[in-house]
């Protein structure tokens, strides 16, 4: 299907996910030949959340940070929006933790501190992720860490107990508060669902598993998993602080920060603050004016309005590309 809002900007390419509301195609911003992935998302199907999509793409368009997959344009039209995001060449952790069976405590570290890091900035901005799985964590192509939110269930307004939860996504990493339909604080479910994520990455396996969900909702509940012999005393030392039934009982993500666990052999506590705001790079904002003919300061007054526009996404993939070493020149529109 061809996309007249997208002409001239991005080639569409193979669709890289797909679920109730939306897929995802990955595709190729013309000006730069840098993949981006699109979410395409129908409007009619939306209904009644549209308004949360709208919510979505406000808090997206405030999020700043390296380990949060970065937003880059917003088409919208009569009756689609377009998400331009950026690829994650490095696909889903999930993929990478099966490929390897299961990693070191070492390469285990490396990884949960950039969660940890991604996570301690959403709750500094007052969000709460609720949906964290290793199918919501991407590597790129230096491995390093994107938080997203595959929301494609478009969160169910009737929360858990609403057929769709059921129906989209098995409630694996879901804290027993969130099972049982109680009150929860989005921040303690986050923690639970960190201490599966660092499950997984330690055990390659999951600690909570049963294809019976009434078996699996029973374990989760009691809050009892394998504990595996090979897994250190201290790395199952944190996953309990984490996956505590009692959500006050959980350990707090500030707590993780500098954690002795987190902090072993790297003796730096994780930094969470947002990209460097100042990310401003001359060299880019010099090719996007010689590009247009305008002069550099007039270019830069037009991209710190960050109204993530095509601008937007030429200078967020420029300097990723600059990043990588790569010559920057920019495509003249087919
Ligand atoms: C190489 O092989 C592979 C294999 C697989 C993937 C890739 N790469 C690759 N890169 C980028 C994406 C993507 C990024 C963001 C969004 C999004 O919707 N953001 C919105 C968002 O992040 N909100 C948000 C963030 C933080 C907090 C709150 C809200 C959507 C898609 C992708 O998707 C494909 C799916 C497939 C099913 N599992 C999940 C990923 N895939 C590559």
């Amino acid at each position: 299907v061809r996309y007249n809002a997208l002409k001239g900007l991005y080639d569409l390419e193979k669709t890289i996910g797909c679920g109730g509301f939306a897929k995802v195609k990955l595709a190729t911003h013309l000006a730069t030949g840098e993949k981006v992935a699109i979410k395409i998302m129908d409007k009619q199907m939306l209904g009644e959340d549209l308004r949360r999509v709208k919510l979505e793409l406000e808090a997206l368009k405030s999020f700043s940070h390296e380990n949060i997959c970065q937003l880059h344009q917003i088409i919208e039209t009569e009756t689609h929006f377009f998400i331009i995001m950026e690829y994650c060449s490095g696909g889903e952790l999930f993929d990478h933790i099966v490929e390897k069976n299961r990693l070191t405590e070492g390469e285990s570290r490396m990884f949960f501190r950039q969660i940890v890091s991604a996570v301690a900035y959403l709750h500094s901005l007052g969000y709460a992720h609720r949906d964290l799985k290793p199918e919501n964590v991407l590597l790129d192509k230096s491995q390093n860490l994107k938080l997203i939110d595959f929301g494609l269930c478009a969160k169910p307004q009737g929360g858990i107990e609403s057929p769709l939860y059921t129906s989209c996504g098995s409630p694996t990493y879901a804290a027993p508060e969130l099972i049982l339909g109680q009150q929860y604080l989005g921040q303690e479910v986050d923690v639970w669902a960190m201490g599966v994520l660092l499950y997984a990455l330690l055990a390659g396996s999951l600690p909570f598993d049963d294809l019976n969900i009434d078996n699996l909702y029973r374990k989760i509940l009691n809050g009892k998993y394998e504990e595996p012999s090979f897994i250190s005393k201290d790395s199952l030392s944190l996953i309990r602080s984490m996956l505590q039934v009692e959500p006050s009982k959980r350990i707090k993500v500030t707590e993780l920060l500098d954690h002795h666990w987190i902090t072993l052999g790297i003796l730096e506590p994780v930094q969470y603050q947002a990209r460097s705001s100042s990310m401003y790079d001359s060299d880019c904002v010099q090719i996007m004016a010689k590009f247009i003919d305008i002069d550099e300061k007039m270019m830069w007054n037009e991209l710190s309005k960050w109204k993530f526009d095509y601008n937007t996404a030429t200078y967020f993939l420029l300097s990723n590309k600059k990043k990588r070493g790569h010559s920057l020149k920019l495509n003249q529109a087919p």
